[in-house]
């Protein structure tokens, strides 16, 4: 089986092009071993690239404990420079994931933009007062440190408080994936954030969807789109509208989507 590596700000994925439909989705064991870091390729995820009538493809996503899930933003990006790379779309596409239809766009210097789907308005985290969720095709809990009570963000425990607060009841059955935010001393600079992904179970280097979240959450506490993002593994934009009912539309991730190496197993 050919497959491809692809990375988008680290988060990073195991591509197969399955237009032949020859891979097969049940087996999660199979990804999930493909996804292991010591005894298979090594990656967050895994995406299966298939046709799709009506769109240019299909992104069909699993995390790296070989589970399908919801949307994949960085995912997403890297679907579509593979696409790209095997000569399926031009500068513009139109493919399905998970949570719906999507467009998208491959500048000139590789960043793909990817249009996410509209967002209700953030709602109260009933876990603590810095804390907001949203649905921007994942769900995401996102807690703004207080500089008073934590140390900086690079030295926060994001794998201790991101595991209490995935596997935190108000959140039962399905978790959630949960971020931790510095909030920058002006709005327009780059808002740190770190993340613990379900389907991960750790922190990755980035996560599109909830980066996107934190720009949307952030946008009550001072940022304007464009918002920039730092995550662990390079930096994200996103920009979007407001919506009269508090939610968002328009909503567009931005970043670099890069093929490491491909090779057979
Ligand atoms: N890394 C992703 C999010 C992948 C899905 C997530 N782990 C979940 O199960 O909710 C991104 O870039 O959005």
């Amino acid at each position: 089986m050919q497959f491809h590596k692809y990375q988008g700000t680290g988060n990073d994925f195991v591509m197969i092009d399955d237009r032949a439909r020859a891979f097969d989705e049940t087996d999660h064991a199979l990804i999930a071993q493909l996804c292991h870091r010591r005894f298979g390729i090594g990656a967050d995820g895994l995406i299966l690239l298939r046709n799709k009538p009506d769109f240019d493809f299909e992104m069909v996503y699993f995390n790296a404990d070989g589970r399908p899930s919801s949307m994949c933003g960085n995912g997403g990006r890297c679907t579509v420079a593979f696409a790209k790379y095997l000569g399926l779309i031009g500068e513009t596409t139109h493919f399905l994931a998970v949570d719906g239809p999507h467009d998208a766009r491959v500048e000139n210097d590789g960043t793909v933009r990817l249009k996410m789907i509209d967002v209700n308005a953030p709602i109260e985290a009933e876990i603590g007062e810095d804390d907001v969720f949203l649905h921007t095709g994942s769900p995401h809990h996102i807690h703004f440190l207080d500089p008073e009570e934590h140390p900086a963000l690079t030295e926060f425990d994001v794998y201790g408080a991101g595991h209490d607060i995935r596997h935190d009841q108000a959140y039962d059955p399905a978790g959630t994936n949960v971020n931790f935010v510095e909030v920058p001393v002006d709005p327009a600079h780059a808002w740190p954030v770190r993340t613990y992904e379900r389907g991960v179970e750790n922190e990755t280097l980035s996560c599109g969807t909830g980066v996107t979240a934190v720009a949307l959450a952030a946008s009550q506490r001072g940022a304007v789109s464009p918002v920039r993002l730092q995550t662990m593994g390079g930096e994200l934009e996103v920009s979007f509208e407001h919506r009269s009912d508090g939610g968002f539309a328009n909503v567009w991730l931005s970043g670099p989507a890069v093929r490491v190496f491909g090779g057979e197993v």
